[in-house]
């Protein structure tokens, strides 16, 4: 028995599949994890560790669809939902299978817990639609990695939804040069950061770049 609630997503997601939207009014990226307590990770905390929609929104110009009707501003586009394999197996299989229809290029799939089985199953039903798998915790990157041969899944280390989202905009910039220019943008700024903090470090000495 499905409730209403995720009856209603799978129905907007079958309807969403059917309507053959232009790729400029539909998300390139889809954002799943297998409850809103994996937000801050996946997302990334105002207080803590910048996510995925930190770095997409902040410095690689995407912008988050939440409407179909009407698309955002912004050319690129990522969507989030909630969607577990074991609470909502019906959503999780229909997410997956109209991927691809919904104009998606690339699923960034997270869970947590030791039975972290949502981005592996989401990589077996959107194949061969690219799904980039973020163990929420430390405990949970056996079951994300642990694929057997011939399904595949590609996954970044332990709570690292931040590198998930460049590998997504890397996968979608072969299509795309102006992403390819915001990639390499981003990385001049780290670089220029870490150049910044070289000088500091070694020109104030250890102690005053530590009393600042
Ligand atoms: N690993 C999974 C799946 C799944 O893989 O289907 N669904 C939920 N979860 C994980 O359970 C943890 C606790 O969830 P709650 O906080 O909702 O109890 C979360 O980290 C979630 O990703």
């Amino acid at each position: 028995m499905t409730s209403e609630s995720v009856q209603s997503l799978i129905d907007q997601l079958e309807a969403e599949a059917a309507m053959d939207r232009p790729v400029e009014a539909t998300p390139e990226i889809g954002i799943i994890m297998g409850s809103d307590s994996d937000l801050d990770v996946m997302a990334g905390s105002e207080s803590g560790r910048p996510g995925a929609f930190d770095v997409l929104t902040e410095e690689l110009g995407f912008e988050e669809q939440t409407d179909y009707e009407t698309a955002p501003e912004a050319r690129f586009t990522f969507e989030t939902f909630v969607v577990s394999a074991h609470r909502t197996p019906e959503l999780m299989y229909t997410y997956a299978e109209t991927a691809e229809d919904r104009g998606l290029d690339v699923i960034i799939a997270g869970a947590g817990g030791k039975s972290a089985d949502l981005p592996n199953m989401t990589a077996s039903i959107a194949y061969p639609l690219p799904v980039i798998g973020v163990p929420v915790q430390e405990k949970s990157l056996p079951s994300v990695i642990g694929m057997p041969q011939g399904a595949p899944i590609v996954a970044v280390d332990a709570g690292k939804s931040f590198n998930a989202a460049l590998s997504a905009v890397q996968i979608l910039a072969r299509q795309h040069p102006e992403l390819q220019e915001r990639l390499l943008a981003y990385h001049e700024g780290l670089q220029q950061g870490v150049g910044e903090v070289s000088r500091d470090l070694h020109e104030r000495g250890t102690p005053g770049f530590r009393d600042t």
